[in-house]
Parts: structure tokens; C-alpha cells; sequence
């Protein structure tokens, strides 16, 4: 039988297909790892907004959870949108017996403006989950939440990055500059040292989903057994081409475009 990567997302739902869920989803495709999913909560949202949140009941998220240990394997796993301190337990615990590379996407308000997790619960996220992580993708207000100080230069996003892996304790952090302005810039902090990933900003509106997709493109590749500097390389490509060709869909931030890299594409 052909050897298969096995890449797992516990996260939220997008129903119009953008972020959450689904963009993880896609992007699994996309790059040849087989996709799994657990649901935590479901989000009526579009590229406008979200409109409505509906929380999973925590043992439904728990037994997900053991339908996926008891039978498949998973080579790497992310995480996107946990609301809750009691849900953030349950996956604390399960991914803690995982041991297996796991990409953390700390996602707390949408690019809408609206909040996905409790707010009482970023501590909790900040002090179980984000010790497990082996590489966490803070955009820059995440980060600023999570370290308690303002980001406003270039030298501030490779300073924020170290300081999330000395003081909260994660294997890696990369440090998203799409909040930015100028190029789109990102800074890895690997334990070691500072890497650089850096493309052109391209001029659109259509980026909904963007931190999904570079976090689950991530995932996929550490999936395939590749090391982490070589995974966000590869995976900070996928998002530029996912964006330059994004989809002009809906009334809002339109999403990112996953054929983009397959086939040079063309945006129809
Ligand atoms: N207009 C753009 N042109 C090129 N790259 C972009 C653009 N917007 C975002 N990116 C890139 O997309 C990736 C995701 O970055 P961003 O900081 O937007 O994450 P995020 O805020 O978590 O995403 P989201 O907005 O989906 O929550 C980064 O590599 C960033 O540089
Ligand atoms: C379920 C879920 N998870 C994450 C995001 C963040 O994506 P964005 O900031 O691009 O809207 C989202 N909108 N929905």
C-alpha cells in the first residue's frame, strides 16, 4: 500500500469555505496529505461576517477526538478556533498523549472584527495549550495579547517571536506580518535562531482565511516528515499564490484561491 500523511484540524466551521474547517481542509488536498477533521464549534459566517456560533457539546468534541486515536494515524495535527477554557481542556489533554508535531493557530477575533474564543479563555490557551505547541502562528494582535506588549517594527516581530518561545514555552513561533503594512513579512523563531519568509504585498481585499490556510499548509507539510524552516517555506509560498489568485466571492473579504500553486493559476 502507498505510504499516506495523515494531517488532522480540530477547529471551527466556515460554511462559505474561506477560513476554519474547511480552508484546513482544502489545503490538506491540495498538498497531498490525507485530511481529517474535528469540529469544535459550528459558525454561520460568510465573507462579510459571522452571523451565529453554536459550540459543540464538550464530550461530543471529546469523542471526535477518540474516533480519531482509536483508529487513524496522525502525523501532525493543527488547531484554529477552541472557544472555551472547558473545551481547551479537553484537547490539552488528548494532544498531550499525541506526540506528534502540532501547529498552533492562537485564532481569537476574525478579520471581521468578530471574537471566536471567550474572552476569560485566552489565559487558559496561553497557559495549556500554547506549552504543547510545537510551532504557534500568531498574527500581530494575538501575539500582543499573548505577551502583554505592543508590536509596531519589524525588530518588535522577531523580539515577539523569541519571547514566545522563552516565556510561554512553545517549540517555535512564527510571528505573521499581514497586519503590516509594505511587504508581507514573517519571522520563525525556531529555539535557535531568526529565519525570514518574505513576499510582495499583493493588492486585494480577498484574504479571508489566509491565516488558516498558512497554518494548515504548514501542517501538511510537517505531515510529509519535512523539518519545520523547509515546512513554512514551502507553505508561506502556497499562501502568497492562494492570495495573489484569491477569489473575488461574496460581499466581503473574499477567499484565498487553493488551485492557485496546482495550476498557475488564473483567477475565474
Ligand atoms: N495582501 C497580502 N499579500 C501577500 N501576503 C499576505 C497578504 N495578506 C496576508 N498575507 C500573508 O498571509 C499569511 C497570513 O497572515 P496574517 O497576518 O494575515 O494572518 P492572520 O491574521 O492570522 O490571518 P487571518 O486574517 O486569516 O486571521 C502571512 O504570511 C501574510 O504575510
Ligand atoms: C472558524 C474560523 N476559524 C478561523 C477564522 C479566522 O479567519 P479570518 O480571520 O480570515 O476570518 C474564521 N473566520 N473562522
Amino acid at each position: 500500500m502507498k505510504n499516506v500523511s495523515c494531517a488532522l484540524t480540530i477547529a471551527g466551521t466556515d460554511p462559505s469555505g474561506g477560513a476554519g474547517i474547511q480552508a484546513d481542509l482544502k489545503t490538506f488536498q491540495e498538498l497531498k496529505s490525507y485530511g481529517m477533521s474535528v469540529i469544535t464549534s459550528v459558525v454561520a459566517q460568510n465573507t462579510t461576517g459571522v452571523k451565529g456560533v453554536h459550540h459543540l457539546p464538550v464530550d461530543m468534541l471529546h469523542e471526535q477526538l477518540e474516533a480519531i486515536s482509536s483508529d487513524m494515524p496522525v502525523h501532525a495535527l493543527k488547531t484554529g478556533m477552541i472557544a472555551t477554557e472547558e473545551m481547551m481542556g479537553i484537547v490539552a489533554e488528548w494532544i498531550a498523549k499525541m506526540n506528534v508535531s502540532y501547529v498552533m493557530d492562537p485564532v481569537m477575533v476574525t478579520q471581521s472584527g468578530d471574537p471566536l474564543i471567550e474572552k476569560d479563555a485566552r489565559l487558559y490557551l496561553k497557559h495549556h495549550l500554547v506549552p504543547l505547541a510545537s510551532v504557534l502562528t500568531p498574527n500581530i494582535p494575538e501575539a500582543e495579547d499573548l505577551l502583554g506588549d505592543k508590536i509596531e517594527t519589524k525588530e518588535d516581530m522577531k523580539q515577539a517571536a523569541a519571547s514566545i518561545v522563552e516565556k510561554l514555552g512553545c517549540g517555535a513561533a512564527l510571528m505573521k506580518g499581514g497586519h503590516f503594512q509594505g511587504e508581507a513579512v514573517d519571522y520563525l523563531f525556531d529555539g535557535d535562531r531568526i529565519h525570514t519568509f518574505q513576499s510582495e504585498r499583493i493588492k486585494t481585499k480577498n484574504t479571508h482565511g489566509t491565516g488558516c490556510t498558512y497554518s494548515a499548509a504548514i501542517t501538511a507539510y510537517l505531515s510529509q516528515g519535512f523539518p519545520i524552516v523547509k515546512a513554512v517555506e514551502m507553505a508561506k509560498y502556497y499562501v502568497t499564490e492562494a492570495v495573489r489568485h484569491s477569489f473575488d466571492l461574496g460581499h466581503g473579504s473574499g477567499p484565498t484561491n487553493h488551485f492557485a500553486v496546482r495550476e498557475g493559476v488564473v483567477n475565474r
